[in-house]
């Protein structure tokens, strides 16, 4: 399971929290604008936006989890396993295989404007990546400071959605999951006020009280719910320390603990990262299972005209701050 969230203060923030059972050896990458990209079906691009994003690197090519490009547009990956499918290459239209989606938009749009002009014409086609990485099932949000959309590519064809939540889980698709949002409109970060009657001497006698019946448990379906009150709720102020704070402790609401999610016998999902972009500035922060200090990668410390990628394994392992030794 996977979680992405869109925060806006004074800057436009863009993250996820990336939850699995294992790591395919993930690396802060930076795609600067003349590393070539040679799309399998789709050309050549030489000279592009730069890209700075969690990738899992193969042959030299980036692939990205989720990343943002220095126009300030950002783009996620989430599993969507038993509803993703994708099409054959066809006559018609850009054919991008679904590894190259990120790098594809990424590269050449510097709004969601732009994105969705680019969606018209484009398959997302079934083209592995190689015999070691074939198709991962995905669904993907696209965001900028001004709006996101879901994307889904289904065995009916691709969908476009408005996504007006900035947020994203797994299954079930898009529409499903807004949908449940109906049956939490009466949640509130207020304290419930009794209107079973006034002869009942009800009593809030805790505080949170407003928001009982958010659900708590780990499926995708109940973080969509849980990351949505919260994002709608939280605030900060407007720094850049406050901010990405801010963000880390909203994607926290979904933070999955070893141990409370077995996938097969003896195997645990947990968070293995969360990511926090300053799509405005290039930062990419990010902090792991194993270490809760917050780092960060930026874009505009490294040559964005090269045309080779720069790559930071994550720093792991506790970073504790003894205060008197
Ligand atoms: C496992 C992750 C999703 C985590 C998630 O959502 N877990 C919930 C399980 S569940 O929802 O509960 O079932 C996803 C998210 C992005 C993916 C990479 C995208 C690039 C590349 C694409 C290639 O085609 C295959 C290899 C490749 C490196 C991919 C590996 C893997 O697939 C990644 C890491």
């Amino acid at each position: 399971m996977c979680t992405a969230a869109t925060y806006k203060t004074k800057d436009f923030y863009f993250g996820r929290t990336l939850d699995y059972e294992f790591s395919y050896g993930d690396q802060v990458t930076v795609t600067p604008r003349n590393y070539p990209f040679h799309f399998r079906h789709a050309g050549d691009l030489t000279n592009h936006y730069a890209i700075i994003g969690m990738a899992h690197v193969a042959d030299d090519y980036p692939l990205y989890y989720d990343a943002v490009n220095e126009k300030g547009l950002g783009m996620a990956g989430l599993n969507f396993v038993g509803n993703a499918s994708y099409s054959e290459v066809q006559t018609e239209g850009d054919n991008i295989a679904q590894f190259e989606f990120i790098p594809w938009i990424l590269s050449q749009c510097s709004s969601v404007t732009e994105v969705r002009e680019k969606l018209d014409h484009i398959n997302i086609v079934n083209t592995p990546f190689s015999a070691q990485f074939p198709l991962a099932q995905l669904h993907w949000i696209i965001a900028d400071e001004k709006e996101a959309i879901t994307v889904e590519s289904m065995s009916d064809g691709l969908h476009v959605y408005d996504n007006p939540i900035g947020v994203l889980t797994n299954n079930p698709p898009f529409p499903q999951q807004m949908f449940q949002l109906n049956n939490y409109m009466h949640l509130s970060p207020k304290q419930p006020v009794n209107t079973f009657g006034s002869n009942l001497p009800l009593n809030a006698y805790s505080r949170g009280m407003g928001a009982l019946g958010l659900p708590g448990d780990l499926s995708s379906a109940s973080r969509f719910v849980r990351v949505a009150f919260t994002k709608a709720n939280a605030f900060s102020g407007e720094s850049e320390e406050e901010s990405v704070s801010q963000f880390f402790h909203i994607l926290g609401s979904v933070d999955q603990q070893r141990g409370c999610c077995e996938v097969s016998d003896g195997k645990y999902e947990i968070t293995l990262y969360t990511s926090c972009c300053n799509t405005t500035k290039g930062i990419y922060y990010y902090n792991t299972y194993e270490n809760h200090q917050i780092s960060g990668v930026d874009m505009h410390m490294e040559n964005l005209d090269s045309n080779k990628l720069v790559c930071y394994p994550l720093i792991q392992g506790e970073q504790i701050k003894f205060q008197n030794r």
